[in-house]
């Protein structure tokens, strides 16, 4: 499948603080790309190189197949980004910050108003298109704030943590569109240090810290490459961990004990073995793994400090 982005050793500091350093991916058309890291990370940086707001201080951006800097024109007209703060006029209503926003791109006459009454329907907002934006709820103003980036059919939208103070309602409306957007064939860059939200939503995810990412691949990839695998397990009083066999570690969490091995079903099986001599068993399952585990083993501290 042919890349969309491809963007390789990215840098860029702001006076002595390095917010990029080297920071290179690429990501296949038509699918939810998840930019996930702790504040300050560089995400929100690395959007703004990707939109042109800002310039980078080396590294190249190939957009479309096209060099993203010698063709900013030609690649903004296929790209839709929702910035971290709501841009919207409160005093109008959303239909005529649409109209605003709409001939900030150049779409006027008919085509404005298909293209309107297209992206109130995909917010949900069509009733309340005449509306002031000021009597909104916040998740009610990002949804508008999407509609703004998606009048142009951009191939390409990019979100800067969009739920950030939401309610939920919105936020899963917010999801439906993006899985909408990208079965339509629309490619997303998703910024979140919500771990849930790509989990939820992402086909490929770069995890990003102190300007650097540190991995890059689809869940499973990461969740095999660096997620400890555990067995959770319940049993009665007489049961000693210690007597299982290839465990790394076993610590109590709950009623129960996880026992971390790289061999969950062996592990597993011996448990069930054990059973049948005597042991009491309450409960047994494989831990599920998260990207809370990958980012702890990557950098040892957690994405939620
Ligand atoms: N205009 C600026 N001037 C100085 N430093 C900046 C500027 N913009 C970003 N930075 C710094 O660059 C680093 C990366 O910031 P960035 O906003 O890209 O992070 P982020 O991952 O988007 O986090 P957040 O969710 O907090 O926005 C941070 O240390 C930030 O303080």
């Amino acid at each position: 499948m042919e890349n969309v982005l491809e963007i390789n050793q990215l840098t860029k500091a702001f006076s002595s603080k390095t917010a990029l350093d080297h920071v290179s991916f690429s990501i296949r058309k038509g699918t939810c790309f998840g930019l996930l890291g702790p504040n300050g990370a560089g995400k929100s940086t690395t959007m703004k190189i990707l939109t042109g707001i800002l310039s980078a201080d080396s590294g190249t951006v190939r957009m479309f197949g096209m060099d993203a800097a010698a063709n900013r024109l030609a690649v903004q007209k296929q790209v839709g980004y929702v910035p971290q703060e709501i841009t919207l006029y409160d005093k109008l209503s959303a239909i005529d910050n649409l109209k605003f926003f709409g001939g900030l791109y150049g779409i006027t006459g008919t085509l404005l108003k298909t293209r309107i009454e297209a992206v109130l329907q995909e917010t949900g907002l069509s009733d309340r298109a005449k509306d002031q934006i000021k009597s909104f709820s916040g998740g009610m103003k990002r949804r508008i704030n999407i509609a703004c980036a998606l009048l142009h059919e951009p191939k390409l939208l990019i979100l800067d943590e969009p739920t950030v103070g939401i309610d939920p309602q919105s936020r899963n409306h917010i999801f439906d569109m993006i899985r909408h957007l990208r079965d339509s064939g629309v490619t997303v860059i998703y910024s979140t240090h919500y771990m849930e939200e790509v989990e939820a939503l992402c086909d490929e995810i770069a995890i990003i810290d102190q300007g650097k990412v540190i991995a890059q691949g689809s869940l499973e990839q990461l969740f095999d490459r660096f997620a400890q695998k555990a067995v959770y397990l319940e049993t009665g009083k007489n049961f000693q961990p210690e007597s299982i066999g290839e465990v790394k570690k076993i610590y109590r969490r709950g009623h129960g004990w996880v026992l971390e091995t790289d061999h969950p079903l062996a592990v597993m099986k011996t448990l069930l073995d054990h059973q049948e001599s005597g042991d009491e068993l309450k409960a047994i399952e494989m831990v599920k793994p998260s990207l809370e585990d990958v980012f702890l083993s990557l950098t040892g501290t957690s994405l939620r400090d």
